[in-house]
């Protein structure tokens, strides 16, 4: 503890923020951006007619002759393996993944990243069957698995310190940006017969293009060069990223870091010490409970979400773009918002915002839907407009901040073990999700959205009682002037 104190305030390392950090930066975003399309693309191509006909020609029957029970129109598990198979391959692999970053480097398991997206996309847009369109989403989820790992942490390592929370959310800004994309290519394709569902999946190509390119132009990091003791090369890419010859102060501290990671010799076993519970009870929790706001029964079922209460195929396209558009501007608010207002006012306006939506769209569906089919112009209108508040709610805060505070919140030794547990979480709930929302839809009709709205209930409470503020303090800082602090998490620390 009291060795952090010696060193140069990180706030005091020299560096400029290079042209060529923004290239790397821009490079590598390219995996935020894949993440993105994959969880928008499913969505629209699901809701599509062609592509059902051509592999789910049940689901297609049944929407043909859906009238009264109109929850229960995509109701189908395979056609829900479509979107979460990506999902379970990107659980197993981020494990993988944080191996391959420690062993072979930051670069090289971003190349491994975009051979995957680059395969998962030919195969899946070429798909003849069902088994080879989800061998192709397991293939994007492999891509996935070993992106989400490397790429936030590529970009940290390479930002300048005090810049490190914004490009933190850099990572989500992009993942916003590549759904909004996805929701615009299939809004531009549903109109091309019979294979516009085969562009939205080749396109997927473009991004992965794009990060393989990157992955061979951006360099290592030097954190990673030096972790695999690369000590002169990782001195000489520091000061090349940062644009200065004096980055001595800075390269101690990356070596001291790595040598205190090297030093507890067993991150997971170190995990499990009583005092490693209070920042991994907040990471994991953060992401479970970012993902039972219900944020991706929308991301993934917007389009499909949208026929249901009514809209027409064109119609219910055009307003999953809304929401794309509106996710991608309330994430941009929260770069600016999160070291001015704080990660828990953020969370908590939030809750309020998210409960809010979810009520009033059960309450509307509930009160409406099933007596009638579908609901008026004005009501699903109303739909869309509180899809939107929801959305916004959600992309200033739990959204980027599920990703922040756990990258911030562990010690050196246990950071990227910490993390990895955290994006697993974050895989595993997107998986269930995508797996159960049509048929808890069918099965639970309006009362699903009361479902989530009892999740973000109880996230309030979490975040009044056992969410530390965490905006302004040190990393190095956490253990003293956090969780020695907090009546709670005090207890675990000795
Ligand atoms: O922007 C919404 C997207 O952001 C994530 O929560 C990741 O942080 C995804 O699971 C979701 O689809």
């Amino acid at each position: 503890m009291d060795e952090s104190e010696k060193r140069i305030s990180p706030q005091n390392f020299p560096s400029k923020l290079t042209f060529y950090v923004a290239i790397c930066w821009f490079l590598a975003a390219f995996g935020g951006l894949m993440f993105g399309y994959d969880i928008g693309i499913s969505g629209g191509v699901t809701a599509m007619d062609d592509f059902q006909i051509k592999f789910f020609p049940k689901v297609y029957e049944k929407k043909l002759h859906a009238k009264e029970n109109n929850y229960c129109k995509y109701d189908d598990q395979y056609l829900q393996l479509f979107t979460s198979s990506l999902y379970l391959a990107a659980l197993v692999f981020s494990f993988l993944a944080s191996k391959a970053c420690d062993k072979f480097g930051r670069k090289p398991t971003i190349l491994i990243a975009s051979v995957f997206f680059l395969c998962g996309a030919a195969l899946s847009a070429s798909a003849m069957n069902v088994a080879m369109l989800i061998v192709g989403r397991i293939l994007l989820g492999v891509g996935v698995g070993f992106g989400n790992e490397a790429v936030p942490l590529f970009l940290s390592e390479i930002a300048p310190v005090n810049h490190r929370g914004a490009v933190n959310i850099l990572f989500q800004l992009f993942v916003t940006i590549g759904i909004l994309f996805a929701n615009l290519v299939n809004f531009a394709v549903s109109k091309v017969h019979p294979y516009g569902w085969r562009i939205s999946l080749a396109v997927a190509g473009a991004p992965a293009a794009g990060l393989f390119i990157g992955s061979l132009v951006i360099s290592e990091t030097p954190t990673s060069l030096v972790e695999r003791n690369k000590l002169e090369q990782g001195h000489k890419t520091l000061k090349k990223i940062r644009g200065v010859d004096n980055v001595d102060a800075e390269f101690n501290q990356i070596r001291a870091a790595c040598e205190a990671a090297k030093r507890a010799k067993a991150p997971f076993k170190e995990l499990m010490k009583k005092s490693s519970f209070p920042p991994l009870i907040i990471g994991i929790s953060l992401q479970i409970f970012q993902q039972m706001t219900g944020i991706n029964a929308i991301m993934f079922y917007a389009p499909v979400l949208f026929q249901t209460v009514g809209f027409k195929n064109d119609g219910s396209l055009l307003s999953a773009v809304i929401t794309g558009v509106v996710n991608v501007v309330s994430t941009v608010v929260s770069v600016v918002a999160v070291d001015k207002l704080g990660r828990k006012a953020l969370l908590l306006e939030a809750c309020v915002q998210m409960f809010i939506s979810q009520v009033a769209i059960g309450i509307i569906l509930h009160l409406d839907l099933p007596a009638t089919g579908s609901l008026t112009k004005v009501e699903a209108g109303a739909v869309v407009f509180l899809v939107c508040f929801f959305v916004m709610g959600f992309a200033w805060s739990w959204g980027p901040l599920g990703w922040l505070i756990p990258s911030e919140t562990f010690p050196v030794e246990t950071r990227a073990a910490g993390f990895a547990f955290a994006v697993s979480s974050n895989m595993f709930f997107t998986f269930v999700v995508a797996q159960a929302f049509l048929s808890m839809m069918c099965h639970m009709q309006a009362y699903i959205f009361f479902f989530f709205a009892g999740w973000i209930f109880v996230m309030g409470l979490f975040v009044v009682f056992l969410l530390p503020e965490t905006k302004g303090v040190p990393i190095d800082a956490m253990a003293e002037r956090v969780w020695k602090k907090h009546p709670v998490w005090k207890k675990f620390m000795d």
